[in-house]
């Protein structure tokens, strides 16, 4: 188990990481989500023990992960951080770049393992080419094959899904699915830690997602906890579209009055539904999303709440009813 306590970390005045305690259990993929500037790098580097804590420590399986200060060469034999720039050796082959991580190995055994890895990554048929002739997705592939070749403890990877068009994000995300689940048969199954600005493809796949922001993890549960209960607005956005409107405005959609009027209420779109005979409003922007559309729908001049529907026969200036569940509106921390 990889577990990080009290951790702190500031590039001189400007503080990066603030008291982060996580523990990551093996066979276990958990998400990061943060914006820009969060802190979300200089984790992955404290974790990786590639970068020097001002206080607290990292540990895997009891053992503390020194940083670079303490040791004559950065990082940890069984924790692989996989960087957003890949860094693969540009003039060895995708074949070469992975089985040199496997170069300590019976030529047999590492031949063996190559191959299972080039089918686990989808990475077969372009296992010749170098790096500068693959795409940026089968670079990404061939980063995370090398990095989990010889089965590490854990595996951190920073941004995984950006750079990647729709295809490759859904490649990488079932591959880091079937890595972690396939393996955790073995005595030492990989854990995983992706950090991501966009949750969207971490939620199906993470065990647990934390969110963090100004180097402080303000929250951490199962995706579902996150995503339908949010500590904040801010967590809430970070996990997906949200309503965020203040309780003084419940009464207008027909909702019960809060204690506090300045208390902020979420709302999920798929919690809003189109009902005749609900609140009235109307539609002032409809967005195509392929499979649904999303609407904003204004109630008054300060209530405009954004909400999804199958229908086709919507149109902007159109007037239309609304429904809340009570069970749907969550309180959030100020
Ligand atoms: N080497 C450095 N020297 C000084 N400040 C730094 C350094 N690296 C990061 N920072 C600062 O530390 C904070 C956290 O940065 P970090 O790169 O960890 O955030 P992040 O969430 O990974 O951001 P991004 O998503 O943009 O990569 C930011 O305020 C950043 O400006």
């Amino acid at each position: 188990m990889l577990t990080a306590t009290k951790l702190t970390k500031a590039y001189g005045d400007v503080p990066a990481i603030r008291h982060v305690t996580l523990h990551l259990e093996p066979g276990r993929i958990m998400a990061l989500v943060g914006a820009s500037g969060s802190g979300k790098s200089t984790l992955l580097s404290l974790l990786a023990g590639l970068t020097n804590a001002d206080s607290g420590d990292v540990r895997l399986n009891g053992e503390r992960v020194m940083g670079p200060a303490e040791v004559l060469v950065a990082g940890h034999k069984d924790i692989r951080l996989v960087h957003q720039e890949y860094q693969l050796m540009p003039n060895v082959s995708v074949r070469d770049n992975i089985s040199y991580a496997l170069r300590f190995f019976e030529k047999s055994y590492r031949d063996f393992r190559v191959d299972e890895l080039l089918k686990l990554c989808r990475l077969t048929d372009v296992q010749s080419r170098l790096p500068r002739q693959v795409s940026g997705g089968e670079k990404q592939r061939t980063a995370i094959a090398r990095a989990i070749a010889d089965r590490p403890a854990v595996l951190l990877l920073d941004e995984p899904f950006s750079h990647l068009d729709l295809p490759n994000r859904l490649i990488v995300r079932d591959l880091l699915f079937d890595m972690v689940r396939q393996d955790t048969t073995g005595p030492d199954p990989t854990s995983c830690l992706l950090v991501t600005h966009d949750a969207t493809d971490a939620l199906s796949i993470a065990d647990s997602l934390g969110i963090m922001r100004d180097g402080r993890l303000i929250q951490l549960g199962t995706p579902v906890e996150v995503y339908q209960q949010p500590a904040t607005a801010y967590a809430a956005r970070m996990t997906g579209p949200v309503n965020v409107l203040k309780a003084k405005h419940l009464p207008m959609l027909d909702l019960p009055e809060k204690d506090n009027p300045n208390e902020l209420i979420c709302l999920r779109p798929e919690q809003i539904q189109l009902h005749e005979g609900g609140v009235s409003g109307s539609i002032r922007a409809l967005f195509f999303k392929g499979s649904h559309y999303e609407l904003e729908v204004e109630l008054s001049r300060y209530v405009c709440l954004r909400l999804l529907t199958t229908r086709t026969d919507l149109h902007v200036g159109q007037s239309v009813g609304i429904r809340v569940d009570a069970e749907a509106v969550w309180a959030l921390k100020p």
